[in-house]
């Protein structure tokens, strides 16, 4: 059984999926593996460079991510086209992970764009994990030291809207300090070892 979990910046997908992990679950970070591959794959390499200029890499080669950040997140178009450059790369990465973790009750997939469970993707259920959104400006601001306010609204901006999110979610967890947070990954958890046995 396959599980996505997603999220706007700073909900706290990371800290579900390290929950999960805590339990032995095979957890495959979307945005990690993404970065790797913008390092090691040398087709996207090129792409990147070719629509992003030379500074999209820097000096001893290694992604600029600042210098990218700095260009995609107010830039919807180039967005999307660096996202057609690294999305089939990271598919295709996913799946080949997933076959390597196949003896595992269930595996998750953390990523913070996904589609709906079933639609152009192997997952069985979505979970979308909620916070407030000043809860999570003030959470990036202390994660990120180097991220302004400006910048991180323009990441929730060009990330999918809450009710969007609400829309592709067979779960959820809320993440927003009132609610404990492990008893309802326990909670799910349990609910998948069920499903993943009938
Ligand atoms: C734009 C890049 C260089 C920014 O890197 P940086 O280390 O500064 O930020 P980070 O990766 O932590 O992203 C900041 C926030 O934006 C989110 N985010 C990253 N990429 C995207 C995207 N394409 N669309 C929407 N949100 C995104 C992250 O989940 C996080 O919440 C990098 O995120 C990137 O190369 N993104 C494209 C690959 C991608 O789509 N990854 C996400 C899932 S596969
Ligand atoms: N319930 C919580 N209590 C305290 N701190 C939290 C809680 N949830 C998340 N955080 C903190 O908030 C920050 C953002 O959480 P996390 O990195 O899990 O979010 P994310 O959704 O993965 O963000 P991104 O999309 O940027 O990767 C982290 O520093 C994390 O430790």
């Amino acid at each position: 059984m396959k599980i996505g979990v997603t999220g706007g910046i700073g909900s706290g997908k990371s800290i579900v999926c390290k929950v999960f992990a805590c339990l032995n679950i095979p957890v495959y970070d979307a945005d990690t593996r993404a970065k790797w591959l913008t390092n090691h794959d040398p087709e996207i390499r090129r792409a990147i460079q070719e629509l992003l200029g030379p500074d999209s890499y820097t000096e001893s080669g290694v992604y600029n991510r600042s210098y990218v950040s700095s260009l995609v997140f107010k830039n919807p178009d180039l967005l999307k086209k660096l996202n057609e450059i690294i999305h089939p790369a990271v598919g295709k990465d996913t799946d080949d992970w997933m076959g390597k973790h196949s003896d595992a009750p269930y595996v998750i997939k953390e990523a913070a764009i996904m589609n709906k469970a079933g639609a152009n993707n192997n997952l069985d259920f979505v979970i979308v994990v909620k916070a407030p959104v000043d809860l999570r400006l003030k959470r990036i601001k202390v994660r990120d030291e180097t991220r302004s306010e400006d910048e991180i609204r323009a990441i929730i901006e060009r990330q999918v809207s809450d009710e969007e999110r609400d829309s592709i979610a067979d779960f959820t967890i809320d993440n927003d300090e009132n609610a404990a947070l492990i008893p309802q990954v326990l909670k799910l958890h349990q609910l998948f070892l069920e499903k993943s046995t009938e």
